[in-house]
């Protein structure tokens, strides 16, 4: 799995757990509540609407109270006459307090008088069914207290509700021997139901039961309180005899927790879509690009065999510690290489350059010669008879004078201009020397040096005409101005191997150099 990836899945989970932890709030704390609270509002609409039944019935029982706890209405009763109807019981004045009827009757039940409005045609004050007396006039238990008694409410009377007030008739101090009862009825109209509506602020309707139906429904004014959060609530009013008549249903204001729309859903997506490919973009250019940096810098050794130092400005604390703790391996391998490479190039004996580090300089003489036109010479030098030197004074004895030697020449070539001489150990008994010069009495007379210092050692040999050790050299001298430069360094050498051949051939102890592409003439200094 790439950081990428893995930061990918790490981001994308934290985000998820987050919109998980936000729906179970949503849905275990939030919802629940809300619900809750929606049901009391509901609760406090029924409420509403009890009370605003309640306050309505008022005006009709205060003024069944006044006409009934009066005393002419007392000697009315007693002896019914017109004029105390005339006077008193004027229809309009019912029709403006939106009395739909009006019943007297007296102790024997007998109706003495009635007012019925056009809507209320038909309606008795008294209702039976058989034998079984529901009248809403006072019962002999009422009528035996000698005093002004109530019975009120709401009954569904022909289909219709209504609201009944029924006062026993007293003499105005509302004690007193009991004339009869005066009924004052108020019918639910659709203006009323109107008022009611406005007035409780609650939107409620009032329809016939539908015969068919077999739904049931609590009685209104005896309801349990409401437990189930609903868009409306439906309560049946019924008749005296308990039958279902009419249904009042409550049409409430808040009956669901506000839903996310399906856009709000989606745009909340997105949103958390951002987040991630943001959180990605941040956590690349902190995380990941710098451990890919890591890796190229790492990866780019096969190239340049020099592993370069990684950048340790990071905004992570860890990541500018490892790319530190980094470079520093990275300073202790890089001089490790470097002293496994002086190992390579030069020679375990005498310390100078080797064979490896030889061609390496010749190579790059060769190019310089080349490319830049830089003059050079090359001798190469070899110890006379050093195998008698060694059979007969050891090979250790030979070991000590080829490091004399290679000491003689790497001080002569000091001399000669540092920067610009070259010694190397051949292999063997035998040296090269490259000098990055092309002046043939300049290179004639550093050759001639180098062989002077070996012989002014005076290291002993056994010979009888060899009275130390010396060196002969063979050498070539390749001009800057050289037109032709097809050649390699071997061939070179080769050339100079010619002439150390021809020193050797001449009695040792000398130098033969020879200009290339020149006929050869001795130009022993
Ligand atoms: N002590 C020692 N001897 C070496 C080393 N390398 C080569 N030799 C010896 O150098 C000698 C070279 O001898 P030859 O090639 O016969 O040549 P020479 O005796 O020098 O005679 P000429 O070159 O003709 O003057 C051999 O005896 C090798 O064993 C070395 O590292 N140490």
């Amino acid at each position: 799995m790439t950081l990428r990836s893995f930061s990918l899945a790490l981001l994308s989970s934290l985000l998820l757990s987050l919109m998980l932890l936000l729906m179970l709030i949503y849905y275990i704390v939030y919802l629940p509540n809300i619900e809750s609270e929606i049901i009391d509002q509901q609760q406090q609409e029924y409420q509403l609407l009890q009370s605003a039944f309640a306050l309505s019935k008022q005006g009709v029982s205060s003024l069944s109270f006044d006409y009934a706890v009066w005393d002419e209405m007392v000697s009315y009763v007693q002896n019914p006459n017109n004029e105390f109807i005339h006077e008193n019981m004027v229809s309009s004045s019912f029709e403006a307090t939106n009395i739909h009827a009006v019943f007297i009757h007296n102790v024997d039940r007998q109706l003495v008088w009635k007012y019925q409005n056009e809507v209320l045609k038909g309606v008795k004050a008294t209702i039976r069914q058989g034998d079984v007396d529901l009248a809403i006039l006072p019962s002999q238990a009422d009528i035996a207290l000698q005093k002004v008694s109530e019975r009120s409410g709401y009954i569904v009377v022909a289909g219709q509700l209504v609201f009944y007030s029924n006062h026993t008739i007293v003499p105005s101090s509302g004690v007193g021997e009991v004339a009869g009862s005066l009924t004052m009825v108020r019918l639910v109209t659709e203006k009323l139901v109107d008022e009611l509506s406005r007035f409780s602020l609650v939107n409620f309707s009032l329809l016939p039961v539908d015969p068919n139906s077999m739904a049931t429904f609590e009685e209104f004014f005896t309801a349990k309180p409401i437990s189930v959060m609903a868009k409306s609530h439906t309560w049946v009013l019924v008749d005296p005899f308990d039958q279902q008549q009419l249904l009042l249903t409550i049409y409430h204001k808040k009956f669901a927790a506000n839903q996310l729309p399906l856009t709000t859903v989606l745009l909340i997506f997105l949103f958390l879509g951002l987040i991630v490919a943001l959180g990605m973009q941040v956590l690349s250019l902190l995380l990941t690009e710098p451990i890919n940096q890591f890796n190229e810098s790492i990866k780019s050794l096969p190239e340049n065999n020099y592993i370069n130092k990684v950048p340790s400005e990071y905004f992570i604390k860890e990541l500018v510690s490892v790319s530190h703790s980094f470079n520093q391996l990275l300073n202790k391998f890089n001089a490790q290489q470097n002293y496994l490479e002086t190992l390579t190039v030069q020679d375990a004996l005498t310390g100078i350059a080797n064979r490896r580090g030889l061609e390496a300089f010749g190579n790059k003489t060769i190019s310089n010669w080349q490319d830049l036109a830089v003059g050079f010479s090359v001798i190469m030098i070899d110890v006379d008879h050093f195998k008698h030197f060694n059979d007969t004074q050891g090979h250790l004895a030979g070991d000590e004078a080829l490091k004399t030697v290679a000491k003689n020449l790497q001080q002569t070539a000091t001399e000669f201009q540092d920067d610009r001489v070259f010694v190397a150990r051949y292999g063997g008994e035998e040296f090269c020397v490259i000098a990055l010069f092309d002046d043939p009495l300049l290179v004639g007379k550093m050759a001639e040096s180098l062989r002077a210092k070996v012989e002014s050692n005076k290291i002993a040999n056994t010979l009888p005409d060899k009275q130390w050790l010396t060196i002969s050299a063979g050498g070539v001298i390749i001009s800057a101005q050289t037109s032709d430069k097809a050649y390699r360094f071997n061939d070179f050498l080769k050339l100079a191997d010619e002439q150390l051949y021809l020193a050797k051939k001449a009695g040792r102890n000398q130098v033969k150099l020879v200009e290339f592409n020149k006929k050869p003439t001795d130009m022993t200094p």
